[in-house]
């Protein structure tokens, strides 16, 4: 179905919903039509994602649209990406790879290890710094998204869930779970082609079922489960996808991570006049 009608009403009410929010990008992009960062064909593209995640319905989509940019404003999502320092701990339950040579929406991964914590009151019971470092880890992902590619406009996520046991589902983790399941179903629509998850042990795959319950009904239907890892190449093959996962790489995952350094990769131009205008702020 044609949806052009729609697209064109809501980027010409743009300008209108930046003022009430007070707040003018979403996902890496200047929305306000009149700011000099405003690229016509990529928000065209945006604002395609969003009517979608709505179901093309025009007064949902912007009051969502609103609670985004509100959102956005306050949390500051570039900044848990890009600028802030996650403690190292975090390093290891967390990564994003590349897949290039991955298929349509498979481009980019991220991955979590949530059953390799040791001690989930550290990692879980500081609710709001570990929120902080998996929206960074999103907004990284998304970063590495093109909206203009068809074929790299959506992400993958998988959980790997080795090691886990029903004593590390603790009431900080199930808090901090369900805040970003929510977190995600509310601020980030329509970024994700699939999400995996490998490894569950059987005695835990009761959760699947407890924890999709939380999810939007549009999202649910990407989820998939499996018991083993190298099952996931059933559905996910390339070279950001190390040999256990059945991935055409010889690398392990730790060698594949993507690790933001401002030198080596090259932020979108209002990302970058965003941050630096919040370096200047700071130091002033
Ligand atoms: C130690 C045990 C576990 C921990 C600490 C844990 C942690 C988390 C966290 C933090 C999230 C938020 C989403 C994200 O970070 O991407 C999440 C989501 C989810 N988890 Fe787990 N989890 C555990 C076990 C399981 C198991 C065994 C399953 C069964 C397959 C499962 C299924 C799910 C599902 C379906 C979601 C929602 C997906 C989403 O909307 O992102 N979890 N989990």
């Amino acid at each position: 179905m044609d949806h052009s009608k729609e697209v064109t009403q809501l980027v010409g009410q743009l300008g209108s919903l930046v003022k009430e929010a007070g707040y003018d990008e979403i996902y890496g992009y200047q929305i306000d039509p009149t700011g000099e960062f405003y690229d016509d064909a990529t928000i065209e593209k945006l604002v395609y994602k969003l009517l979608k995640a709505y179901k093309f319905e025009l007064q949902d989509t912007k009051k969502h649209i609103i609670e985004i940019l509100k959102w956005r404003r306050k949390f500051d999502p570039l900044s848990a990406a890009f600028l802030e320092k996650h403690a190292p701990k975090f390093d290891k339950i967390g990564a994003l790879t590349l897949n290039p040579d991955g298929a349509s929406g498979q481009k980019v991964v991220t991955w979590n290890f949530y059953g390799t914590i040791d001690d989930p009151q550290d990692v879980f019971g500081h609710v709001n710094e570990f929120i902080r470092w998996r929206v960074g880890l999103m907004e990284q992902a998304l970063n590495m998204l093109d909206l203009n590619d068809a074929d790299n406009d959506y992400m993958v996520q998988v959980h790997d869930y080795k090691g886990a046991s029903l004593f590390s589902m603790t009431g900080d983790a199930k808090k901090a779970s369900t805040s970003i399941i929510r977190l995600f179903g509310d601020y980030y629509p329509e970024v994700l082609s699939k999400k995996f998850f490998v490894n569950v042990p059987a005695l835990m795959s009761f959760l699947f079922n407890a924890f999709k319950s939380f999810v939007a009904e549009a999202t649910r239907r990407k989820l998939v489960m499996m018991r083993n890892g190298s099952e996931l190449s059933e559905y996910l093959k390339g070279s950001g996808v190390p040999k256990i996962y059945g991935g055409s790489s010889g690398k392990p995952l730790d060698e594949l991570k993507l690790v933001f350094d401002k030198s080596k990769i090259k932020l979108p131009a209002y990302v970058s006049y965003l941050l630096e205008t919040k370096i200047a702020n700071q130091v002033d």
